[in-house]
């Protein structure tokens, strides 16, 4: 018996490069929220289980014109940050975090302010097509917890961190945790709290060990951290490498990159996620990918603040995990649309180049471009990859997290003329034009958590 039976046409990717057209399927979900079977029309069975369920109320038959796609996955966004999103992104990143971001960050002491935001992210991020995302919250403990249970409420899976901060030298004093102790403290008695929210959320709600960066922590909580994430076998986040600025800090501070100093706290790992990461030199890709360490690719944002474009296609060619993030507020950005469509952009302009000054064989870096099929990849398969979860993609054995896109609507009706036109321009059309008014209904572990009927 399943719980429910979707008829779609959908896609998911298969590889880095390729994307299958699973055409006029049957979805069969369990009762957990997972896709049990995929009955394709040559299936034996597929006219039998088609009748059984047809006329009842777990059929669904997704209309002509609308298609399925595995729910998106942000690897890297600070919800707090939501509240100033689209703001303040004239200065330089040291600048930004002082100026704007702590002070904005502090508010967070307030739960009531801190819900009336949480709930909104998290439902915008839900009507985005994003169905799982790795969230940094702020250093305080109550209103971290506060933001995993609004996901587990509103049905998205969320992996939560609570920030940690100690270093006063670089932080203000009115925000940062008080000292080192209370940072680890906290950071126990919330990863027993939100474990215990887990315990009743279909979709699952995580703790996750998260040091802001390197400059603004102590070795000795450094340290801790990887502690207890091995000690709670959590995920860990953080940020890496991200620009001229944080790169160098920590080169001066430790005489080693990002990459290898956390490394030796014990915080790379299988269900590590560093954002950004693009100054990583190929010894620290390695160590990424000996680690299983993952990159959160956040193309918008890097515009803005990483002096750079991350040359992402070597990092895959280097058998990194790899996902994108949106970096709320870095980027300004919730839609990770958007931030597919930034990705393939960015890496065409770093595979030719940006000065026309310099000579064309002078100007670029070559083999550096991604297609749009593969920053779809990135935002599902490579998303759930870097998370180690059963996500991102339509398989068996994987979550019923599902977005469906109507591409006939009125008012964001696709550029479609053609009966005729193959299912997987439709797709790229979909992946460059799509928009939040085509994204209908949202699924999370088979349950609707999102519709705009
Ligand atoms: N983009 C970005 N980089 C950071 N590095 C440390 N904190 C932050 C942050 O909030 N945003």
């Amino acid at each position: 018996m399943y719980t429910k039976v979707f008829l779609a046409t959908a896609f998911s990717s298969t590889s880095p490069k390729e994307v299958a057209v699973l055409k006029d399927c049957l979805f069969c979900i369990d009762d957990k929220g997972i896709i049990d079977r995929i009955v394709h029309p040559e299936h034996d069975d597929y006219d039998s289980i088609l009748n059984e369920y047809v006329n009842t109320h777990a059929f669904y038959k997704i209309d002509e014109g609308s298609y399925l796609l595995p729910g998106f996955i942000d690897l890297h966004i600070h919800a707090s940050q939501w509240a100033q999103a689209g703001t303040a992104l004239d200065i330089p990143l040291h600048d930004w975090l002082s100026t704007y971001t702590f002070p904005s960050e502090a508010k967070f002491a307030d739960l009531d302010y801190a819900k009336l935001v949480y709930e909104d992210v998290v439902s915008t991020l839900l009507a985005n097509g994003t169905t799982t995302a790795l969230y940094f919250a702020t250093v305080h403990k109550e209103a971290s917890v506060l933001l995993a249970d609004i996901c587990a409420k509103q049905g998205q899976r969320g992996l939560v961190g609570k920030v940690v901060m100690d270093l006063a030298q670089e932080c203000p004093d009115f925000y940062r945790d008080a000292d080192t102790q209370t940072a680890l403290q906290d950071t126990e008695e919330f990863i027993l709290e939100v474990k215990k929210i887990a315990e009743t959320t279909k979709q699952g709600v995580y703790p996750v060990v998260t040091p802001r960066f390197i400059p603004t922590c102590t070795d000795e909580v450094l340290e801790g951290l990887g502690a207890l994430a091995a000690k709670y076998d959590t995920h860990i986040q953080s940020h890496c490498s991200e620009s001229d600025w944080a790169h160098q800090h920590v080169q001066q501070r430790f005489g080693k990159n990002d990459a290898q100093a956390l490394n030796d706290f014990g915080l790379l790992q299988d269900k590590s996620v560093m954002a950004h990461s693009n100054f990583l030199s190929d010894e620290d890709a390695k160590l990424f990918a000996e680690t299983g360490s993952a990159i959160a690719h956040c193309p918008v944002s890097n515009a803005y603040f990483a002096n750079s474009v991350i040359p992402i296609a070597k990092f895959a060619r280097m058998g990194v995990d790899i996902g994108l993030g949106s970096d709320i507020s870095g980027g300004f950005s919730p839609s990770l649309y958007d931030n597919s469509r930034q990705a393939v952009m960015s890496s065409r302009m770093l595979e030719d180049g940006v000065n026309p000054d310099l000579p064309t064989e002078e100007r670029g870096v070559k083999d550096s471009r991604i297609t749009i099929a593969e920053a779809f990849h990135l935002v599902t398969a490579g998303g759930g990859a870097s998370l180690s979860l059963p996500i991102g993609r339509l398989e068996e054995g994987y979550a019923w997290d599902v977005q469906r896109i109507d591409t006939t609507i009125p008012t964001a009706k696709l550029p479609l003329f053609d009966p005729d036109e193959p299912l997987l321009d439709i797709f790229q059309k979909m992946m460059y034009l799509v928009r939040p008014e085509n994204i209908r209904d949202v699924w999370v572990q088979g349950e609707l958590v999102h519709s705009r009927n």
